[in-house]
C-alpha cells in the first residue's frame, strides 16, 4: 500500500480508539531496520507506525553529513517506495524533538509537507512530535498551539509531551523521579489550550512513568490509572467519552497487563525502539560467534565471503526484529486490524 494518506491515517486512529486497540510505532535508523518493521506489520496483517529520532535521521544522512532533515526526507522517501509492496497501510512519524531542535528539524519538514500539500500530493511524513518536556507547561503549551496549526495545514497529526519520560532521550538521562507522572492539572490545561480536535488533530504523550530502555523488575512504576483519571476529567468537563488519543512512550521491557490497561484508557501509539534495537542485533552476534573463522580472517587466513557479506547477518537481523514487531501487534491487540483488507 502507499503511505497512508491524512484520511486514512485518521481512520487507523479513530479505529484503534473505538476497538481499544493501538499501533506499535517503530524506531528505525536504517533501511534494514525499515524493512524488518515492514515484514513485522505484514506478518501480523496490521498497520503501523516506522518513526526516526533525531538521532535516527542524522545518522540516515550518513556519517560525514550528518544533517536531520536530509536523513528524515531520505528515509520517507525509500519508505513512500518499498511500502508499497506490503498488504498493510504503514505511517511515518519523527520522534521527539525538542526546542532547541525545532528549526533544524520539525519546521522545516512540516514546511516540505505544506508544499507538497500546496501542489496536490500528500505530506512527507504523517505526524510529528514536538517534545516540550523540558520547558514549563505554559511555553510548552504555547508552542504546541503554535506547532498544531502549522501541522493542521499540511494534513499533519501533531504529537506533543506533557510530564517527562525518564531514562535515556536523545543521550540525555531523565532520572526517574515524580516528574513522570502527568497531572489531571496539565491534563485539563492542554485541552484549554488544544482543543479537542477542532484546532488540528493531536495526539497527547501523558506520562504515567514512562521509561525509556529496559530494566530490572521494580525499578519502573507504571500507573496507567493515572490516563483513565485525565480522560475523566476531561471527558466530565467537554461532555465527551474518552476524548483523548494518547501514545505510550518507553513500551520496552512493559509488562502485558500494563500495556492492555493502558489500552483501554485510550492509547492509540506506544513507541517500541529499545526491544527491536536488541532483536535485530541479538541474530548478529550469534552469526558473528558461530562464524567466527568466517567473518575474521584469523591466522592468515581468508575468511569465508558468504559468511561476511552483510545480507547474510543482514536477513538474520531483520527476522529476529519482524518477529518482534509482529508480538507488539499482537500485544496491542492491532493484529488482523489491517484497513486494507
Ligand atoms: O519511547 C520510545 C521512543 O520514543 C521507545 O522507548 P523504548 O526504547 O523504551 O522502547
Ligand atoms: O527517545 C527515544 C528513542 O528511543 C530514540 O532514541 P535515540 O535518540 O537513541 O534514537
Ligand atoms: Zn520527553
Ligand atoms: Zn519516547
Amino acid at each position: 500500500m502507499p503511505i497512508a494518506s491524512p484520511e486514512t491515517y485518521a481512520e487507523m486512529l479513530d479505529r484503534a480508539k473505538a476497538g481499544r486497540y493501538a499501533y506499535p510505532a517503530i524506531n528505525v535508523t536504517s533501511s534494514q531496520t525499515l524493512n524488518a518493521a515492514l515484514k513485522g506489520f505484514a506478518d501480523a496483517e496490521s498497520d503501523g507506525i516506522i518513526q526516526v529520532s533525531t538521532g535516527g535521521a542524522e545518522y540516515l544522512s550518513g556519517p560525514s553529513v550528518k544533517d536531520m532533515v536530509t536523513g528524515a526526507v531520505a528515509f520517507a522517501a525509500y519508505a513512500h517506495e518499498v511500502a508499497k509492496k506490503y498488504p498493510v497501510n504503514i505511517a511515518l512519524h519523527t520522534d521527539h524533538c525538542p526546542q532547541e531542535k525545532l528549526d533544524k528539524f520539525v519546521r522545516p519538514l512540516m514546511q516540505i509537507s505544506k508544499e507538497r500539500v500546496a501542489a496536490g500530493q500528500e505530506p512527507l511524513f504523517q505526524s510529528h512530535m514536538w517534545d516540550g518536556s523540558a520547558v514549563p507547561v505554559a511555553e510548552n503549551l504555547q508552542i504546541a498551539a503554535e506547532l498544531l496549526d502549522r501541522a493542521a495545514e499540511a494534513k499533519i497529526v501533531l504529537e506533543i509531551e506533557v510530564g517527562v519520560v525518564g531514562g535515556e532521550e536523545d543521550g540525555v538521562e531523565n532520572a526517574i523521579n515524580d516528574k513522570l507522572y502527568t497531572t489531571v492539572e496539565d491534563g485539563l490545561a492542554m485541552v484549554e489550550a488544544l482543543g479537542l480536535g477542532e484546532k488540528g488533530r493531536y495526539m497527547a504523550a501523558l506520562t504515567f512513568g514512562n521509561v525509556h530502555g529496559v530494566y530490572k523488575p521494580g525499578n519502573v512504576k507504571l500507573r496507567p490509572e493515572i490516563l483513565n483519571q485525565i480522560q475523566e476529567a476531561v471527558g466530565a468537563k467537554y461532555g465527551k467519552e474518552k476524548p483523548l488519543s494518547l501514545v505510550f512512550h518507553g513500551g520496552s521491557g512493559s509488562l502485558l497487563s500494563e500495556i492492555r490497561e493502558a489500552l483501554d484508557y485510550g492509547v492509540v501509539k506506544m513507541n517500541i525502539d529499545t526491544d527491536t534495537q536488541y532483536t535485530f542485533t541479538r541474530p548478529v552476534a550469534d552469526h558473528m560467534f558461530r562464524n567466527y573463522d568466517g567473518v575474521l580472517k584469523v591466522d592468515g587466513e581468508v575468511g569465508n565471503k558468504k559468511q561476511y557479506d552483510p545480507r547474510v547477518w543482514g536477513k538474520a537481523a531483520e527476522a529476529g526484529m519482524a518477529a518482534r514487531v509482529a508480538e507488539a501487534c499482537e500485544h496491542l491487540r492491532s493484529t488482523g486490524t489491517t484497513l486494507a483488507k
